[in-house]
């Protein structure tokens, strides 16, 4: 391909954040259709964004089926991006299952059947040589973005470049739960084949139909495309996802750029957060746990790792909290004698205690260890068994239950599950959500474990440092910034994990545990934060948060002001007209 061909950029930009619909323009008043020369394109009502809101709402309803409410939503963000925001942020407890897990899976899984229009970039390995010059056809200037290779989307395995749902999905809640501007997020697929042999021989698949590069080739295109972003975007924070892999990365490039894995990273924070509280409530000392994990990958051990951590901070030795877990994966339980090559990232927890038997009960080894806690990051939907969860119960007062796996169907239990097979008594966290259950007399919440928690104020924390690395005091501050984060109610009722619907404010709590992390550390270039107190620099957060409710709401008398303010005071005035007619780039 010519270097002509590859920079072409016909037509309009690959995403529209476009605020200039129809709908848009429907809360401005007749003068300001008048102005902006509008007037006659929409119905004439002048309608305010809750109006708007609930026609949103109605149409939503109409729709029968998660993924053609994904659809809907999709639509909506592409052809009126405030809108779509201040929907999200008003009713994120409803709204998130419906962009992000459980129904983002399907969506991927569906992704070349169900698309309708580019909403991020998409880079091939044919490309190489000229990323930098490619990302210079992104026409926003960029200050996070997700990328993924596609290679391990979820617990769905290989999707190739069906993978694009994650990165929009995730950088949608960055722009919801932590006001990261939309036109500053660039999701980011990697085109690097796939090893999904359905995908590509499926006449609609939108990637190369070449299996995936090997390991090396692939570390060469990343170092590539690692320099270009951050060439092209000096102060980029870039978080990878969803690596079948992703150990080799982060290694290589996590003191060099500001970068971070969440299905390593994020999540390891996100349990610890939920973990903290579920330790205080099962009243068993933290020294006296005992965990098994089902399911040794990069989630798993990236969760173990950061309780690790936690149990040295509660006064364990390194070597005492790395005894505390029992790791099993596809093999049985992890062991150093178990006769094949471990995965390098699996030898740390290899038990080497197990007297030459290997277990490849769950149920067995539950009996040998009498855990206090079971996490599933396994990928195997129902997995903690009736049988499993009736043990657990018997060996624990409050035994820890944590199907973390996603989407919902690869959940190893289900709430209603785990509540019945242990009287009610546990504790409980999964990744993906599940409804609320009458239980007795109570009421009982389920937590949900999800690196969504924390990654919004990670990204943010390391963008309003300007950070120059993500460090793991940066993790391990998001995780205790979230175990703080309940308020009263939520204490009292036994949450683990904060209510999802004050996910804005406990964003700034996480935020702020990142930034004075990054100072701790040394890695913040913003070094005019140092000098704030919290709740200055809370102030500081919240101001350089994206608010949808303050782009765009302006009837009547208002916009008249405005208008007499002359064209000055009527750009300046209003900071959401420019946007929305500029389209929300500015
Ligand atoms: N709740 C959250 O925030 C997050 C959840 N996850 C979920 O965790 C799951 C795993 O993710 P990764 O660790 O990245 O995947 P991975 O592919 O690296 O690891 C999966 C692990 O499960 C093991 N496994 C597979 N079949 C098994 C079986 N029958 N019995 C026991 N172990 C078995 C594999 O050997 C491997 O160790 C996925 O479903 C993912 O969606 C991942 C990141 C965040
Ligand atoms: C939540 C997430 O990052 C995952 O399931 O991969
Ligand atoms: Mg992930």
């Amino acid at each position: 391909m010519s270097q002509n061909q590859t920079l072409a950029r016909p037509g309009p930009p690959p995403r529209q954040l476009s605020t200039t619909s129809g709908d848009y323009d429907s809360s401005n008043p007749p003068d300001v259709r008048k102005y902006l020369g509008t007037y006659g394109l929409t119905p004439p009502a002048v309608e305010s964004f809750d109006v708007q809101a609930q026609r949103c709402l109605r149409l939503l309803a109409m729709k029968p089926t998660p993924i053609e409410k994904f659809q809907y939503l999709t639509h909506l963000r592409a052809t009126n991006v405030h809108l779509f925001y201040r929907l999200l942020s008003e009713n994120i407890k409803e709204l998130t299952p419906l962009i992000y897990t459980p129904t983002v899976g399907e969506a991927c899984v569906r992704w070349h059947e169900i698309f309708t229009q580019p909403e991020g970039m998409y880079l091939s390995y044919t490309d190489r040589g000229h990323l930098r010059q490619i990302l210079d056809n992104w026409p926003y200037k960029v200050e996070i973005t997700v990328l993924t290779d596609g290679s391990r989307i979820l617990g769905l395995g290989d999707l190739g470049v069906n993978g694009m749902g994650i990165p929009v999905g995730k950088l949608a809640l960055y722009t919801a739960c932590a006001g990261i501007r939309p036109e500053a997020t660039l999701p980011l697929t990697l085109d690097l084949g796939t090893n999904n042999k359905a995908l590509r021989e499926d006449p609609l698949y939108m990637g190369a139909r070449v299996p995936k590069i090997s390991a090396e080739e692939e570390k060469e295109f990343l170092d590539e495309l690692m320099a270009a972003l951050t060439d092209k975007w000096p102060s980029i924070v870039i978080q990878f996802e969803d690596f079948k892999n992703p150990f080799p990365s982060l290694e290589r490039y996590q003191n060099t750029y500001a970068m971070f894995n969440d299905d390593v990273q994020g999540t390891g924070a996100v349990i610890v957060g939920g973990f903290i509280n579920a330790v205080k409530a099962s009243g068993v000392p933290a020294k006296d746990h005992r965990a098994i994990f089902l399911g040794a990958g990069s989630a798993g051990v990236g969760v173990a790792k950061q309780i690790v951590e936690f149990f040295i901070k509660e006064g364990l030795t390194e070597e005492e909290a790395r005894r505390k877990f029992w790791f099993v994966d596809s093999n049985g339980l992890v062991t150093s004698d178990r006769g094949d090559k471990l995965a390098d990232h699996k030898v740390y927890f290899a038990r080497n205690d197990n007297n030459g038997r290997q277990y490849q009960s769950l149920l067995r080894l539950i009996d040998f260890v009498r855990p206090t806690i079971l996490m599933g990051l396994s990928t195997i939907g129902g997995a903690f068994n009736t049988d499993i969860l009736q043990r657990m119960a018997k060996l624990n007062d409050r035994p820890i239950i944590f199907p973390l796996s996603n989407p919902s169907s690869k959940s190893e239990c289900t709430f209603e599950e785990a509540v019945h097979n242990t009287d009610g008594r546990c504790l409980f966290a999964s990744g993906s959500p599940f409804p609320s259950l009458e239980y007795g007399e109570k009421l009982l919440t389920p937590g949900q474990g999800n690196n969504m928690y924390v990654f919004p104020g990670i990204g943010l924390g390391a963008i309003l440092s300007e950070a120059v690395s993500v460090t793991q005091d940066m993790i391990y501050a998001s995780a205790e910034s979230l175990s703080t984060s309940l308020n009263k109610q939520e204490v009292a009722d036994g949450w683990l994990y904060p209510d999802i619907r004050r996910i804005r404010e406990v964003s700034v709590i996480v935020t702020r545990g990142v930034i004075r992390a990054a100072q701790q550390n040394g890695v913040d270039r913003a070094v005019k934060l140092r000098s704030l107190n919290d709740e200055q620099l809370d102030a500081y957060i919240k101001e350089r948060m994206y608010d949808p409710h303050q782009e765009r709401d302006i009837v009547g008398g208002e916009a008249a002001q405005l208008l007499t303010s002359g064209t000055n005071g009527y750009t300046n005035g209003v900071n959401g007209i420019t946007n929305g007619v500029s389209g929300a780039h500015l």
